[in-house]
């Protein structure tokens, strides 16, 4: 491989240094505003379908990119049979995702990925795991998947995460409050999880696959970044539809919008089902072109996957040596 592709891609990689950017205060909620949101659904499906065909990342920088999507994973385990050991194991690997050999022959410097995501049962054991890592917990609360645990239940579990060091929280939303078109108990229930987060950045699930339109897509999104939410993201992983890049459309469009009216930026976090390299530069393009590069960091956009850093893992180490490993190899991420 030639040096100057080495070099080309080594620069692209480069880890960029943190931006500090001021959290989303929220805003009072404007019904003109949400009642009045639209989505052109075949327009939508139109564009979302010439995605995948898009060569806008060349094969020479790939690598360099699958480094940098390593850096917005959060490395998630979201299983009933959880244990310590297992979460202990996610944590290993979220403090070193990549071979160092694979590093050494790419002339990459060590990364690590976004956060690791658990349930609350298992936020004191991943904090212990990271100590000196500098790697933040994610715990998701509110009676997730669902979110039909009592409200003062869910509230209470946030401060309990937040307590057990969970840096980051995130929350699933009522879908009946969606679905029945209740904006102001969503929004009053967006400023309650937020004010229960404190100094936690909270992301706010919206459970796409269950909204039913793309339209209660934008509108809840928009209700929840007025509600003070920090991150939007599109599932728990447990629906049926997770992630997709037409609700990815939508939700992103909705974050612009928001930064041009209120000059805040809002993160973006599409979740499940995303376990491919291939489509996670698919979504790296789609922040690109619809947000900008100042999106394609960590602190305004993340993967939450179980799988996808074992795949990257796989294809890093064929642009270094030609040949694939067997998947069994890269079991956990
Ligand atoms: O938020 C993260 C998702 O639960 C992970 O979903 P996945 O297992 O399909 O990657």
């Amino acid at each position: 491989m030639a040096d100057t592709v080495l070099s080309a891609a080594t620069k692209a990689a480069q880890l960029l240094p943190q931006v500090h950017e001021p959290r989303n205060p929220g805003m009072e909620l404007d019904l003109d505003l949400v009642r009045a949101l639209q989505a052109n659904t075949s327009a939508i499906e139109r564009r979302a379908a010439t995605l995948p065909g898009r060569r806008s990342v060349k094969k020479e920088y790939q690598a360099a990119w699958l480094l940098r999507a390593i850096t917005m994973i959060d490395l998630t385990t979201l299983a009933g049979d959880d244990t310590p050991g297992r979460v202990r194991r996610l944590c290993a690997k979220a403090a070193n995702p990549v071979r160092a050999d694979l590093l050494d022959a790419l002339k990459m410097p060590p990364v690590t990925t976004g956060a690791v995501c658990v349930y609350h049962d298992m936020v004191e054991t991943a904090v212990e795991a990271l100590q000196g890592t500098g790697i933040p917990v994610a715990a998701v609360s509110t009676g997730f998947p669902a979110g039909l645990s009592p409200f003062h239940l869910r509230v209470a579990e946030i401060e309990e995460s937040v307590k057990a060091g969970a840096k980051e929280i995130d929350i699933v939303i009522s879908r009946r409050h969606v679905l029945t078109g209740d904006w102001q108990a969503l929004y009053d229930e967006m400023r309650t999880f937020r004010a229960a987060c404190g100094e936690a950045h909270v992301k706010a699930i919206l459970a796409t696959g269950e909204l039913g339109t793309l339209r209660n897509v934008a509108r809840a999104s928009w209700v929840c970044m007025m509600g003070g939410a920090d991150f939007i993201k599109t599932s728990t992983g447990k629906e049926g539809v997770n992630a997709t890049l037409p609700v990815s459309l939508v939700m992103t469009r909705a974050i612009r919008a928001y930064h041009e009216l209120t000059g805040h930026r809002i993160g973006y976090k599409p979740a499940g089902g995303i376990s491919k390299a291939k489509d996670a530069l698919v979504y790296l393009s789609l922040m690109k072109d619809e947000l900008g590069d100042r999106w394609l960091r960590p602190d305004l956009f993340r993967f939450g996957a179980s799988s996808l850093l074992g795949d990257i893992e796989r294809q890093l180490e064929h642009f270094v040596t030609g040949r694939y490993s067997a998947g069994y190899r890269h079991a956990i991420g």
